[in-house]
């Protein structure tokens, strides 16, 4: 037997006799925890740290069988709560938004990857948040804002429509996610740069955002005893620091050229002139090099930036192309629902020449919006939130929940719920339109009311993109599917099985037959 398993075993037995002895000779006063799986100290953390939120979601599935719908495992040092019922996740994002909305305390490994905690995804709930969501919010996510980029998601749609057409000549069998990921990355990086960048630049970038995502579970057993694991894994240590340092490689120029061209424009333009007119608009990276933080620490280091703008591309690019490809996945293995949506589409923009969907057209079209609702609800890109924590302990629902902990909700689970959605598993956009086959205008995502469910989270965390996203998704689908005809590859059905990724993604990427619509 490996030695280091030995260890593990001694240290586990004299925890759980403290833990017993503690509870015989100090009954606590405070509620319990929520119910689970009994807790065994570092074995239970080392078992739950190396399985992925997929292979955890069936575990959790039975738990809640179990013990109800907040169940309590032992994953790391504290304890984690997972929260399955849509009802419990609006009384503690919602009306408890105040104390659920912190994140867990930065592990290790994911400190490097986050520079301590200055990107808004894990910044915890304070000032530096709130700057950071702020900056995102009004300066990129305004309506005037996402407007100013029309043009990008015009040219980026064209890139993706000329490579989807050159393939189609090509070949009968296109495998689709590349290219939807291409497109989306190719907009983001233009929304976080300001750039149109060659496609070496784009693939560069790409490469080392993607490297960093996919060896998230490797990085993640790292987090576990970090004195131990220096020395246990000093190889994955390494891999991780040059990881970080090859994304600030690429990334750190690119927003010097921003703080250049911003210092060129102000050493330019009089007082009279608006500095930025004729320009490209305003970008993510400029966003970042103007943001004030606080008197103590007035600006971002670079590496701070980096950070935010890696997260900026992340989560706009994985997310919404996952959700594009199961959208299109469902619209390929049924094409009623896809005659349905062409029918809308040509009765808004039948008569015109050219074959574009513009956005203008977009909130004319009712079932489009059920198709990505249903899209969002069947297949929601993450099958969690993110972990939150409170941010002092507190009892809910007769449970102690720890300031040391995570809590964890389980949005797939709310979307499928049965009591709430009739048939959840299959793909039907008519239950988005009221009875008279209108759109239901009164659908709410955020949750703020009620909570059915939540692909984008709720409360105060809750996305801050969801609007761009529910754009993207809008304009892409429509002018794919205006501009052909999907079949599925002769050789391939569509196989609706998921394997978790960044996202929760389609395990055959789908591969489709496209012909002009003509
Ligand atoms: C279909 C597309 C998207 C989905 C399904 C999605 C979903 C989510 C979810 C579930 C969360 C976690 C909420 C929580 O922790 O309670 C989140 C957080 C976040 N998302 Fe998105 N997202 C999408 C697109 C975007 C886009 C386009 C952006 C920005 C360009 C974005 C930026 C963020 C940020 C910055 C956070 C962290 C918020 C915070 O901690 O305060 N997301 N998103």
């Amino acid at each position: 037997m490996e030695l280091w398993f030995i260890v593990l075993v001694s240290i586990s037995l004299c925890f759980l006799f403290r833990t017993f002895l503690s509870l015989l000779l100090l009954p606590s006063r405070s509620p319990p925890l929520p119910p689970g799986p009994l807790r065994i100290p570092f074995i239970g953390s080392f078992i739950f740290l190396r399985k992925s939120f997929s292979e955890l979601e069936p575990i959790l599935r039975s738990l809640h069988a179990n013990y109800g719908p907040i169940v309590t495992l032992p994953i790391g040092s504290h304890p984690a709560i997972f929260i399955a019922d849509r009802s419990l996740a609006h009384q503690a994002l919602v009306q408890n938004g105040v104390v659920f909305s912190d994140r867990p305390k930065a592990l290790p490994a994911d400190r490097i990857i986050n520079s301590n905690q200055h990107n808004i995804s894990s910044a915890s709930y304070g000032p530096t948040w709130r700057a950071l969501r702020r900056n995102l919010t009004f300066e990129m996510l305004h309506p005037t804002r996402i407007r100013s980029f029309s043009s990008a998601r015009k040219w980026v749609l064209d890139v993706l429509l000329t490579r989807l057409r050159s393939d189609s000549e090509s070949s009968k069998s296109i495998k689709v996610i590349d290219h939807l990921h291409y497109a989306m990355f190719c907009l983001l990086v233009f929304m976080c740069f300001g750039e149109r960048l060659d496609d070496k630049k784009i693939k560069d970038i790409e490469y080392v955002q993607r490297r960093l995502l996919v060896s998230s579970t490797k990085i993640n057993i790292l987090n576990f005893w970090p004195r131990v694991s220096r020395i246990l894994f000093p190889k994955r240590w390494e891999e991780l620091l040059q990881m970080v340092k090859d994304r600030e490689d690429v990334i750190i120029p690119l927003i010097r050229e921003r703080k250049k061209a911003k210092e060129d424009r102000l050493s330019t333009s009089n007082e009279d002139s608006n500095p930025r007119e004729g320009k490209t608009p305003l970008c993510y990276a400029d966003t970042l090099l103007d943001l004030e933080l606080s008197e103590e620490k007035p600006k971002l280091e670079e590496s701070e930036m980096v950070s935010a703008c890696s997260e900026f591309l992340d989560a706009g690019t994985d997310t919404t192309t996952t959700a594009l490809q199961w959208i299109l996945a469902n619209l390929v293995k049924n094409p009623h629902i896809q005659q349905k949506l062409v029918h809308e589409i040509r009765e808004v923009v039948g008569g015109r020449e050219d074959k574009e969907v513009r956005e203008e057209d977009l909130n004319k079209m009712a079932y489009l919006k059920a198709v990505i609702l249903e899209g969002l609800r069947r297949h929601p890109p993450g099958h969690f939130v993110l972990p939150h924590a409170v941010s002092e302990d507190v009892v809910f629902n007769n449970y102690s929940v720890p300031k040391k902990g995570a809590v964890n909700f389980m949005v797939a689970e709310m979307g499928w719920d049965p009591k709430v959605w009739e048939d959840p598993m299959e793909f039907k956009p008519e239950r988005f339109l009221n009875s008279e086959g209108k759109g239901s205008e009164t659908f709410d995502i955020t949750g703020s009311k009620e909570i059915k469910m939540m692909p984008f989270g709720a409360g105060r965390r809750m996305c801050p993109g969801y609007n761009l996203a529910m754009l993207h998704l809008e304009y892409f689908v429509a002018n794919l599917i205006w501009n052909f005809k999907w079949k599925p590859a002769s050789d391939h059905n569509v196989d609706l099985s998921e394997v978790q990724e960044f996202t929760v993604v389609m395990k055959s990427p789908l591969q489709v037959h496209l012909s002009p619509r003509l």
